[in-house]
């Protein structure tokens, strides 16, 4: 069967990680990688992939069956994402999870006008959290739900840093509370708000002639990124940076803890421990690149959350090949 044509729009640490995961699929095709950074200047992994001008992104739509937006979510997918979703079929990790609502409608107009498929908000949180915070309530309706991430990087909140006016280069770590943690993992059901879930601990190099305290105030008052909870930001040197921030590890768990019928004590877990969270969030974009070829193929069209993918369709295992799998 022909392979599946994706192409990249933005060349960051999702934009590397979905290079990668696409070879790691050989029923997809990596076509391109689109920058809005002189093509020069941007260096991939495979250098027989050509890196086109965003600029030019239009003259690609026939021949690009989904295009994977691995722009950030704080300023870049609000825009990039209705834009393409004119030419495109589109998949992105939009992960601004006060303004999903909202991206969703900027969505559907364009990719109902152009009749396209435009997949959000798709990678872990949001993305396969989401299934697991849903499968819980709707299995086990009577008990709370818990979701902890880390220690590790989140890649919305460092994007979100990154963007602050006086940073040269930042980070975010979300720590958990372990004792939230033990609370909830004893059965206590505990009422925990977000303070007390997770702290935030940023690490910035400030631009030169940059002021810190402007650049601390900017990110600790951010409202939805880093308002809501107790964050600390230091200020450090780019070699400091360099040697000890590239790494990008994260995780964490979804957990439902409810009681059936006799009463009996039900939990359900989901868990992820990744050593690189941009390249585990970049395959489940791939994974689920392949579902909205699928949905757009069968005349499916507008914005879809992954809630609205049947799970079959991101395997590249026929449907009766599933059916033997399925025990
Ligand atoms: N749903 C989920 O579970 C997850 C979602 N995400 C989302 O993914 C988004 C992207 O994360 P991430 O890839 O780490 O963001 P990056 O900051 O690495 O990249 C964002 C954009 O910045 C530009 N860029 C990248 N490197 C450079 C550079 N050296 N100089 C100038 N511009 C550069 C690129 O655009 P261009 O090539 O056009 O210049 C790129 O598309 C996050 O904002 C987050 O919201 C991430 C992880 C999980
Ligand atoms: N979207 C997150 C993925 C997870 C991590 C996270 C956090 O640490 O706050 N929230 O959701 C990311 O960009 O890394």
């Amino acid at each position: 069967a022909d392979q599946i044509r994706v192409a990249i729009a933005g060349y960051g640490n999702l934009g590397r990680g979905v290079e990668s995961a696409v070879a790691q699929n050989p029923d997809m095709q990596l076509v391109g990688v689109f920058s809005r950074r002189d093509p020069a200047s941007v260096t991939l992994l495979d250098s027989n992939v050509p890196v086109y001008p965003m600029a030019d992104i239009e003259q690609y739509q026939n021949e690009v069956d989904v295009m994977i937006l691995c722009g950030g979510s704080k300023t870049d997918l609000p825009e990039q994402g209705p834009y393409l979703a004119q030419f495109f079929n589109t998949v992105d990790s939009f992960d601004t999870h006060a303004k999903v609502n909202e991206h969703h409608a900027a969505l559907d107009e364009p990719a109902r006008k152009s009749g396209k498929v435009a997949l959000l908000s798709v990678g872990w949180d949001p993305g396969m959290f989401s299934l697991n915070r849903m499968f819980g309530e709707t299995i086990l309706p009577e008990g709370e739900t818990y979701t902890f991430w880390g220690k590790g990087l989140s890649q919305g909140h460092s994007d979100a840093v990154r963007r602050v006016s006086g940073v040269k280069k930042g980070v975010q770590y979300t720590l958990p509370s372990e004792e939230a943690i033990a609370r909830v993992r004893n059965g206590e059901q505990p009422e925990l708000s977000t303070r007390e879930k997770h702290v935030r601990e940023c690490f910035v190099v400030l631009e030169d002639g940059a002021d810190e305290e402007a650049v601390r105030n900017a990110i600790v008052t951010m409202p939805d990124y880093f308002e809501p909870f107790d964050t600390t930001v230091n200020f450090i040197d780019e070699a400091t940076f360099a040697a000890e921030h590239s790494a990008m590890p994260h995780g964490g768990f979804v957990i439902r803890s409810g009681e059936t019928g006799t009463q009996s004590k039900q939990t359900m877990e989901y868990s992820l421990a990744l050593g690189s969270n941009p390249e585990f969030t970049a395959s489940v974009l791939v994974a689920y690149a392949r579902a909205v070829h699928k949905m757009a193929s069968s005349g499916d069209v507008g914005a879809k959350t992954v809630f609205d993918v049947p799970p079959g369709l991101l395997s590249p295992k026929s449907p009766a090949q599933l059916r033997k799998d399925l025990l």
